[in-house]
């Protein structure tokens, strides 16, 4: 990776602080990019902070100004089942936020009755990124996991070993359900802004992992990935516990 700036922390009190303030932020980046002139391709991810957040979108929609036919949604990893299954990444942020908004510009990998294997839906998403998108998003959010997983990627896992592609299949996740497409480390760091979502204690040591000045990425994912322009690390008190 080349030299990125390095990661801001913005601590919230809770959870629901940090899910407002972050809505809020990205409905600004959203709007700010339009006015410019510009189509911003946004990464979203799945999860409970990310759930919060969404749904604060939703709520804060109506007064932000975002045209919402003129900005696109990825996902940094999606679940590999039934499309209509509760699991797949897409289909909450659809029931969050999305279907109400009314986006309709927004690419996930293909679900399990859509593709025949996770491989091919791996292949199919990243052929979508190159057709689609600039592969370059505006803000990526990420979610991290206890173990300091971010997107599919999980620590010791072979998917973090994964070059020259920008998608990966993931065929026996630690974290259920175990088939699953990721973006790679190079994709997530074509990211003009990164932004960690992290809220509760159970995540303070990953948090105080991927932050210290030392420690393997093969242990802490969340290590591997900073923005172009700018990370930040979105916490609750909780989840900045042990920094
Ligand atoms: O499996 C996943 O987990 C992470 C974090 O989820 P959380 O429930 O611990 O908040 C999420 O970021 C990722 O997109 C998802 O597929």
């Amino acid at each position: 990776m080349t030299e990125r700036p390095a990661p801001l922390v913005e601590v919230h009190p809770d959870a629901d602080t940090l899910a407002t303030a972050v809505a809020g932020e990205l409905l600004n980046r959203i709007a700010d990019a339009q006015a410019a002139g510009h189509v911003p391709d946004i990464g979203l991810t799945g999860g409970t902070i990310a759930d919060a957040i969404h749904r604060e979108i939703a709520r804060l929609a109506p007064a932000s100004g975002v045209d919402w036919g003129a900005v696109t949604f990825w996902f940094g990893d999606e679940r590999y089942v039934p499309a209509g299954s509760p699991d797949r990444n897409v289909a909450q942020a659809r029931a969050a936020f999305l279907d109400e908004v009314g986006s309709h510009r927004v690419y996930s990998a293909p679900a399990s009755d859509e593709a025949a294997t996770v491989e091919e839906s791996a292949t199919t998403y990243g052929d979508t990124i190159r057709s689609e998108g600039r592969g370059d998003f505006d803000v990526l959010m990420l979610g991290v996991g206890p173990d300091g997983h971010i997107a599919s990627l999980f620590p010791g896992h072979p998917g973090l070993d994964v070059v020259d592609a920008i998608t990966a299949p993931i065929v026996d996740s630690p974290k259920p359900p175990p088939s699953r497409v990721t973006l790679t480390f190079e994709a997530l760091n074509r990211a003009q802004s990164v932004w960690f979502l992290v809220s509760g204690d159970a995540k303070a040591d990953a948090v105080r992992r991927a932050l210290a000045d030392e420690g393997s990425l093969a242990e802490t994912p969340a290590r591997g990935v900073a923005g172009k322009a700018e990370t930040v690390w979105f916490l609750d008190h909780e989840a900045a516990s042990a920094l």
